[in-house]
């Protein structure tokens, strides 16, 4: 579904991807780790168009995404939650979840609200309040709600655990196997917190300064500490 091929990646001069790899194949669920600055989020926008500019191969479902823009490739079945999460702080949680509209086509119409709803029950309760009156984790959650209304067939996550609380991150990681497991929709998730990147995927990269210095399942990421020590920090 996914195939990234020795992708170089720019911003101005400064050469941030160094020849990455990864593969993603439909329904899989993917980590990719690495320490601050390795380049994580550069290669999920790079996917995306949405920074960087890219060299090398970059396909999606057989077809080259080079020069398609960014709301083309949601339309194609992408869907980016940056870390950064954009809410719409002045909308509710209902509406946010309902701009996914936008980027619906007619071969993959948005998701209703009422079924996110039902897939993300700690957001029920809070469907009428406003973007800016929630917390830290709730505000994740919408926005990875809001990305699965999008009707994906591969979700980009980047960083959804940053500053949450254990309680959320334990809610946010079932909702996401549950969702992507039900919705045949594969994950590619960027990750410093590997209890949850475990517990959300079946196979992980780690990579560093731009370049993929490994990759596996988690049974042969566990039998490689010195991966860990020397990319993780672990
Ligand atoms: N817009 C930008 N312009 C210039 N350099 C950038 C830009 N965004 C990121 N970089 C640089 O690219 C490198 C990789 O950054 P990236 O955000 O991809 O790392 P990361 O692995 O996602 O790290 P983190 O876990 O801290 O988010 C870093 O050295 C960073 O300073």
């Amino acid at each position: 579904m996914l195939e990234v091929r020795e992708l170089d990646a720019f911003y101005g001069d400064s050469h941030i991807l160094l020849g990455a790899q990864i593969s993603v194949k439909a329904g899989q669920r993917v980590a990719l780790l690495g320490r601050n600055g390795a380049g994580k989020s550069t290669l999920l926008k790079s996917v995306m168009n949405a920074g960087p500019r890219v060299r090398g191969i970059l396909r999606f479902d057989g077809k080259d995404l080079h020069g398609v823009p960014t709301h083309q490739r949601t339309r194609m079945g992408l869907s980016l939650v940056p870390e950064d999460r954009r809410i719409f702080t002045h909308l509710t949680v209902a509406e946010n979840i309902a701009m996914a509209r936008y980027g619906a086509s007619p071969t993959r119409p948005a998701v209703p609200v009422a079924d996110i709803i039902a897939r993300f029950p700690m957001l029920a309760p809070l469907q009428q309040r406003y973007g800016g009156q929630l917390s830290g984790g709730q505000q994740q959650l919408l926005a990875v709600a809001r990305a699965m209304a999008a009707n994906p067939s591969l979700l980009l996550l980047d960083e959804p655990t940053e500053g949450l609380a254990p309680i959320i991150v334990e809610e946010m990681a079932r909702d996401v196997v549950r969702t992507c497991t039900e919705g045949n929709v594969a994950l590619l998730l960027c990750e410093q917190n590997i209890w949850f990147a475990r517990r959300c995927t079946q196979y992980v990269y780690v990579i560093d300064t731009g370049r993929v210095v490994f990759e596996g399942d988690w049974e042969h990421f566990d039998r490689n500490p010195q991966v860990q020590q020397r990319y993780l920090a672990l």
